[in-house]
């Protein structure tokens, strides 16, 4: 049995008097205990809004999550207050408390759990960092450093599901695959599942069993890491490892990824990537490849 489920999942933001957004729009995902899903795509395409959903922070309007076997709904998360599912947020500077003390936003994780063999500054060391810092207040600590702090609170609580969404993109490039490696490092050590979501290719690529890539939306292709790194299948995805930047750091990006994604209030009929797609055909244009593990016309199981 997977850890976590998503099952042609469904997400809507409403505002009055706004066009409905569907910012997931009948996307399948699976996790495994122990097991490190990346999930990629560009900004707009859905990524956080899933994660909110799996931790019962945005509400399903259609298909079905399920967490250990058990449906996750706002409600039910609430109920069983122990959710096994902690998230690290991108931003390191708004998600910890500037007023408290680390050491005491640790502990909140480790009340949690009901852990009371463990003292926050173990878990300082788990992530690397000093034991002295326990004392100290969030504003002290660079970027990086505070998000290892968010991974021990995380951790602290014992989660058998971790949830990045984008923890790198706000670091140092020198900090991001140290605090990416570590996320895996810690997950896998303790037999949770990782879903680690990011735009770098190249920083999943270094930690994920799998990678999940998702356009518009929909997850367009899912596959080992290899496999997908090596032989990228979907259009899109092939344009997401050519947008890459050399080692020399000057990348070109490709045509069909120039522009903005379309609007998920009005998304294109048929295929969601047509419009932007080099090697488009007709049925693309009609007719949405509703299939996996890649969704796209030029690879439909027979
Ligand atoms: N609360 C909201 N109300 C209305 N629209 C929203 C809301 N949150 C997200 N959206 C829209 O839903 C779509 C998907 O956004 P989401 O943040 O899930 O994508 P993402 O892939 O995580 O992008 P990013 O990497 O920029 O966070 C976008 O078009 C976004 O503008």
């Amino acid at each position: 049995m997977s850890l976590l489920t998503v099952d042609d999942l469904v997400v809507e933001h409403r505002t009055p008097g706004r066009p409905v957004v569907r910012a997931v729009a009948g996307a399948s995902l699976t996790v495994a205990a122990g097991e490190v899903v990346g999930l990629v795509g560009e900004s707009g395409c859905g990524k956080s809004t899933l994660a909110r959903a799996v931790c019962g922070l945005n509400p399903v309007t259609q298909g079905a999550i399920r967490f250990e076997g058990q449906p996750v709904t706002p409600l039910g998360l609430r109920r069983r207050k122990l959710t096994g599912i902690q998230m690290v947020f991108q931003d390191p500077y708004s998600s910890l408390n500037p007023r408290r003390r680390v050491g005491d936003q640790i502990a909140d994780g480790l009340r949690v759990a009901g852990d009371t063999a463990s003292v926050p500054e173990d878990l300082l060391e788990r992530v690397g960092l000093p034991r002295d810092f326990a004392g100290r207040h969030p504003h002290e600590f660079s970027g990086g450093q505070r998000q290892r702090i968010a991974i021990a609170r995380a951790l602290a609580a014992r989660p058998r599901l971790l949830i990045g969404d984008e923890p790198i993109s706000a670091l140092d490039a020198s900090a991001q695959a140290q605090v990416a490696t570590l996320m895996r490092d810690l997950a896998v050590e303790s037999g949770a599942g990782l879903l680690f979501i990011s735009h770098d290719l190249s920083v999943v690529r270094l930690i994920a069993d799998r990678i999940a890539v998702m356009y518009l939306g929909k997850i367009v292709e899912v596959g080992p890491t290899a496999e997908v790194w090596d032989a990228p299948r979907h259009p899109y995805t092939q344009a997401l490892l050519r947008a890459i930047p050399a080692p020399d750091g000057l990348g070109v990006l490709p045509a069909e990824l120039a522009g903005d994604v379309p609007d998920p209030a009005d998304p294109p009929p048929g295929c969601r990537f047509n419009p932007r797609c080099p090697q488009v055909m007709d049925i693309c244009r009609d007719k949405e490849p509703d299939f996996g593990p890649v969704a796209c016309w030029l690879h439909e199981p027979a």
